[in-house]
């Protein structure tokens, strides 16, 4: 394994881990292969991180371990620098402090309505009537949706689900919001109108780690990222540490932003490339 640790003792000294994982193992039950295997990984609070790897390294696991949904068989992980308990109280504070917002809004919008959804989780979590009928038009304003409050879920768009299955994670105040997949079904428009809301969550101390297959999004938008291979931590960094290794994520057949693959390219340029050389790599790297 090759795993790039960047970060300085200042920095060290500095952040706080959110969550860690410690050695941890995950196997579905009924298969062989662990889903996950042998993870070490840590969320660095305040940040914007970001997870990527092929269909099937382990995203969604890791997701579902950090917030109890899944108790791992070896290992242990550790929010706030304490060991997560699986009894049921705690899981449901786990899960106000971890929220996940699923790739398919559809496993996750459960309510008829839009503002019945979004008041689902305060009422789970035992909130009076009175302050969820302070806190729900305060999240409808917040992601604009206040015009769709009394619409049906099922006649939203994909999009507007997302949006709604966002809004319904945030009423609950999490620190950690899980997205996976954010932008998948999105038009550039609503993937413009994510980054916007994604800049005010995070701006107002909400620490996020996003699983995605968009790289030039990670590139833009990213603090930190994880490149997950198999199960394992294959790589960790910057945007600027983790693409400047292009062979190694060629390896595990990923690919790097736009901007990493014209650098590489410029720098193989010397005074005997030609022209249509140079036209020819371009035209590779635009393929
Ligand atoms: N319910 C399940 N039962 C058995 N195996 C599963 C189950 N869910 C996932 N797996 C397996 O676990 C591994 C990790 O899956 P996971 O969904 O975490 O990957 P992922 O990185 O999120 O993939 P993608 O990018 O396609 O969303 C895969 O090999 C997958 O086949």
């Amino acid at each position: 394994m090759y795993v790039i640790n960047q970060v300085t003792n200042a920095e060290n000294n500095m952040s706080q881990w959110l969550v860690e994982f410690q050695d941890v193992y995950y196997t579905y039950p009924g298969t062989n292969q662990p889903a996950i295997a042998n993870l070490t990984l840590r969320i660095p609070q305040g940040k914007r991180c970001a997870v990527i790897g092929q269909n099937g390294c382990g995203k969604t696991t890791l997701f579902l371990l950090a917030n109890g949904l899944y108790k791992p068989q070896q290992g242990g992980i550790c929010y706030g620098g304490k060991r997560i308990n699986y009894n049921r109280n705690s899981l449901i504070e786990l899960r106000q402090q971890v929220g996940l917002v699923f790739q398919n809004p559809e496993q996750q919008l459960i309510a008829s309505t839009v503002e019945e959804d979004i008041s689902y989780g305060l009422c789970n979590l035992g909130l009076s009537g009175k302050a969820i009928s302070k806190r729900v038009p305060q999240v409808l304003d917040q992601f604009e949706l206040t015009s769709f409050a009394k619409k049906p879920v099922h006649q939203l768009s994909l999009g507007q689900k997302k949006l709604v299955s966002l809004a319904g994670v945030m009423v609950l105040q999490p620190s950690l919001l899980l997205l996976d997949e954010p932008t998948a079904y999105l038009d550039p428009l609503h993937t413009r109108q994510l980054a916007q809301t994604l800049a005010t969550i995070h701006t107002e101390g909400t620490t996020i780690l996003m699983a995605t297959h968009d790289l030039e999004w990670v590139d833009r938008w990213a603090d930190w990222v994880f490149v997950l291979n198999r199960g394992k931590l294959l790589l960790e960094g910057t945007p600027k540490d983790v693409f400047t290794q292009g062979d190694l994520l060629n390896k595990v057949k990923l690919s790097i932003p736009l901007r990493f693959q014209l650098s590489s390219l410029l720098d193989e340029v010397n005074q005997s490339t030609t022209i249509e050389q140079l036209k020819t790599k371009i035209l590779q790297i635009l393929d």
